[in-house]
């Protein structure tokens, strides 16, 4: 049997089963970074993610620096995702021969530029050949710190719970189709702002940070949407065993997205819903503390806050809410990269 007859997660789920970690309240595998204690002061940070040319870029596509800048951003929008601040990052580089020096350099500008943004130092790595595999792959491990008491956990969900989201979701999903195919009547500005989008990502370091200062008696849980938002929220309710409502109206899109979709003939809420790859926050918070971490967020951020719906019971499962009021059960249609529909 290959490795295609198992979904990405159930893949994870038997290499993964029975490892443990040595301090009870560690985290090892099931969050978006594993959060170690080592005895005093802060906690240690850890996580690790890849980019791998034809899979996650392109080199016809991303300018080489976005491809550097895109390759961290993605780390440091899981230590984001944990309320964490990034510290320290090592470069792992799998190069195919025919690669051009330039490319290499560029994208090696890209990742100094984005380590120097995020205060985070490169303190070593690794390069071997790809052994005549034509792609390039950068796969990075970052390390960070959270305070005792502010790292925010997938677990943490109640049924009566907002759900939110920062920015606006699918622009990276519409900005990839751009590069795949021709649009009509779309202005250079939304090419570039969707494209940008899709090949340097910001990620929400500082928004995770106040989210995880609130504490969790206000933002109960939270990771970042990198598969896309039904996969990435059926996550939060595993690991939280409650079920969800998301109200489609409610989703928020920016206007170069819905431009774009109109001139694709595309359905912008699937974008938004299973696209992947925005790295915005997905949180969970109490009614009662929206106003505050509204106001925390927009005000010390600039970045908008949505509400997009409200954690269930598990007996509820996920739904999706129509304006119409009706309602249909909601399933994960995300990125898995052992199963996937071509993009
Ligand atoms: N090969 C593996 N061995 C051990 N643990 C793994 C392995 N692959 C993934 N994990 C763990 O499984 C969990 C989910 O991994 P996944 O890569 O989906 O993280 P994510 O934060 O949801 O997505 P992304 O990597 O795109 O940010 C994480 O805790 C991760 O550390
Ligand atoms: C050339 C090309 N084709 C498809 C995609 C879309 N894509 C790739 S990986 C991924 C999920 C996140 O990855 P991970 O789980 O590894 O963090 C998505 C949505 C792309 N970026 N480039
Ligand atoms: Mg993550």
């Amino acid at each position: 049997m290959d490795i295609s007859a198992f979904g990405e997660f159930e893949l994870v789920a038997r290499l993964t089963a029975g490892l443990a970690v040595s301090t009870a309240g560690d985290i090892g595998v099931g969050d978006d970074c594993a959060l170690l204690d080592l005895g005093r002061g802060d906690l240690l940070l850890a996580t690790c993610d890849s980019q791998v040319e034809g899979v996650h870029f392109s080199l016809g596509s991303s300018p080489s620096e976005h491809i550097g800048r895109k390759a961290l951003a993605i780390n440091l929008s899981d230590i984001a995702a944990m309320g964490g601040t990034p510290r320290y990052a090592l470069i792992s580089l799998l190069l195919p021969s025919h690669l051009s020096i330039e490319v290499l350099d560029g994208i090696y500008a890209g990742l100094r530029a984005q380590a120097q943004r995020f205060d985070t130092a490169i303190v070593g790595g690794n390069i071997s050949s790809t052994g005549g595999s034509p792609q390039l792959v950068i796969d990075i491990t970052l390390l960070g710190t959270v305070e005792r008491g502010h790292a925010l956990l997938r677990s943490g969900a109640h049924a009566g719970d907002l759900i939110c989201v920062t920015g606006s979701l699918g622009d990276s999903a519409a900005g990839l189709q751009t590069f795949l195919h021709t649009t009509t009547d779309v202005s250079p500005q939304d090419l570039q702002t969707l494209r940008e989008r899709h090949t340097a990502p910001e990620p929400r370091v500082r928004e995770g940070q106040l989210l995880g200062a609130l504490g969790g008696g206000k933002v109960t849980a939270m990771l970042d949407i990198s598969d896309g938002l039904s996969g990435d929220l059926t996550h939060l309710c595993e690991r939280s065993g409650c079920g969800a409502r998301v109200d489609l109206a409610a989703i928020p899109l920016s206007a170069p997205l819905l431009r774009v979709a109109r001139s694709l003939q595309h359905d912008p809420l699937d974008w938004a819903l299973h696209g992947g790859e925005d790295y915005e926050l997905l949180f969970t918070l109490r009614p009662s503390a929206l106003d505050e971490v509204r106001s925390a967020i927009q005000q010390q951020s600039g970045t908008p806050l949505t509400v997009i719906g409200e954690i269930q019971p598990p007996t509820a499962g996920l739904t999706l809410s129509h304006p119409d009021g009706h309602t249909e059960p909601l399933h994960p249609h995300s990125w898995d990269h052992l199963n996937h529909p071509s993009p």
